[in-house]
């Protein structure tokens, strides 16, 4: 990836909040020089990334170097600032730049109408884990991507985790549901562990111990057996007639754990089309 970027065409990061942060640790972790990164963000704090440039960071784009035009433009801000922010891109998006958003529920088509048609658009949906490698994204754009752009996109996003490119934008909100909002799911299912052990006589400290851990446990798992399906690994678990089998018993039935997160993840799928502006 570091042969995309240089002084004067560097990688511009706009919003630099949780999701913006934790791709710009992945970034220089991957060796992106800190020359080549810039930051625009009203909190400009650059203490919140270590490694990066105090002078590289801007409260705002009119404080950028003049005539620079980056090599690609990473918008990280909330999709409702989107149509404001991203036409103060313009003096920065040369024939050569890929703008990406990473907001939930902007299209390739809102983004087009921000940058007045330079550049070119890419669609990202990240997840927070990015912040430690761990992440996974998926990328899309319009068919006529070329290469080069489509395999700097994806170096971009894997240098945080994993990348996938969706052939098909209308996939993207579901995708967004399924692994960009997914870390959440996941804390509030320790939270909900943690408060089911403390029904149950647990003190409430240990409780989250135990929770916590079973999730970190059970996902560094996942990780090691990469032969096994998750399925696979839950049997394992399963004594038949054991205490596992009569819990998910319960989480199993028709209106069960199923039948929640299909009902769940089609809420945050219809609430990024509702983003789409
Ligand atoms: N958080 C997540 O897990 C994920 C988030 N996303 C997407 O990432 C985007 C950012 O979300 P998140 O990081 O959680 O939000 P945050 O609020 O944490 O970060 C957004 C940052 O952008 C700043 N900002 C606002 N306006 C501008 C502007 N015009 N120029 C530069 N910076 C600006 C904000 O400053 P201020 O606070 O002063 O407004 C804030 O620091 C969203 O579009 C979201 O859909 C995608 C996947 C996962
Ligand atoms: O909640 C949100 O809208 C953003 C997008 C995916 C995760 N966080």
């Amino acid at each position: 990836m570091l042969q995309y970027f240089s002084e004067t065409a560097p990688l511009l990061l706009v919003g630099c909040g949780h999701m913006g942060r934790a791709m710009a640790q992945g970034w220089l972790r991957a060796g992106v020089p800190a020359d080549h990164l810039y930051v625009v963000d009203p909190q400009a704090d650059p203490v919140s990334l270590p490694g990066s440039r105090a002078d590289h960071f801007v409260a705002s784009a009119g404080m950028l170097p003049r005539g620079m035009k980056a090599r690609a433009i990473v918008m990280a801000v909330k999709p409702q600032v989107m149509n404001d922010a991203l036409p103060l891109m313009a003096p920065f998006i040369g024939d050569d730049t890929l703008v990406l958003s990473v907001a939930a529920g902007v299209t390739l088509e809102q983004m087009a109408r921000g940058t007045g048609g330079e550049g070119t658009c890419v669609r990202v949906m990240p997840n927070t884990p990015a912040a430690i490698g761990e992440g996974i994204s998926g990328v899309t754009a319009a068919p006529g991507i070329s290469e080069v752009d489509r395999a700097l996109a994806l170096e971009l996003m894997d240098a945080t985790g994993e990348a996938v490119w969706i052939e098909h934008e209308d996939q993207m909100d579901a995708v967004t549901a399924v692994s960009g909002s997914g870390p959440a799911y996941v804390f509030y299912m320790v939270e909900c562990l943690a408060a089911a052990g403390v029904r149950q006589g647990l003190p409430e400290a240990t409780a989250m111990a135990l929770a916590r851990q079973t999730i970190i446990g059970a996902g560094h798992l996942l990780d090691a057996e990469t032969d096994l399906e998750a399925a696979e690994l839950r049997r394992r678990v399963t004594s038949p007639g054991g205490t596992t089998a009569a819990a998910l018993d319960v989480l199993m039935r028709d209106d069960g754990l199923g039948q929640l997160m299909e009902r769940a993840v089609a809420a945050a799928r219809k609430r990024g089309q509702e983003l789409a502006g």
